[in-house]
């Protein structure tokens, strides 16, 4: 079974947290995510998440602190995800690669359909959220 190792970037501001829909293909298309991705050889997850952030959104982040790490196990893959808090440095996040986004107060957390290995996280941030 595939294993893929994940950095995704929490980013708040006024009390809501960034989330982008994925693209219609692969086992989670079309569901909701933290922008971020996949690590690569030898990349700790702070330097992957900044990489990402800038490849996917043309935005310059920097981490704020590290939150937590998810495991999951899909069908088709398995998933350890760690989540970091984020903030922007310069940059509009600018969509590439998601098919839309929304910054999602307290209220609106659980109205999009969240990727599976999310809920923990969205949990965990939850606190933060007006
Ligand atoms: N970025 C991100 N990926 C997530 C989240 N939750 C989750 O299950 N995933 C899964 O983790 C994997 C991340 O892959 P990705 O496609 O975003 O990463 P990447 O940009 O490095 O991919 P690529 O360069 O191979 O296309 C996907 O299978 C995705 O479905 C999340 O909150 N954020």
């Amino acid at each position: 079974m595939k294993h893929v190792t994940v950095a995704a970037a929490i980013l708040i501001k006024d009390g809501k947290v960034f989330s982008a829909q994925r693209k219609d293909f692969g086992e989670m298309a079309k569901r909701w995510e933290f922008p971020g991705g996949k690590l690569e050889e030898g990349e700790s997850g702070e330097a992957a998440i900044v990489r990402e952030i800038k490849e996917e959104l043309d935005t310059d982040i920097r981490v704020i602190k590290y939150l937590s790490t998810v495991e999951y196990q899909y069908k088709t893959f398995s998933i350890t995800m760690s989540g970091y808090l984020c903030e922007i440095l310069a940059g509009d996040l600018v969509l590439s690669e998601h098919l839309c986004a929304k910054w999602l107060g307290k209220d609106e957390l659980y109205s999009v359909p969240w990727a599976d290995a999310d809920i923990p996280l969205v949990q965990a941030i939850e606190g933060m959220l007006v």
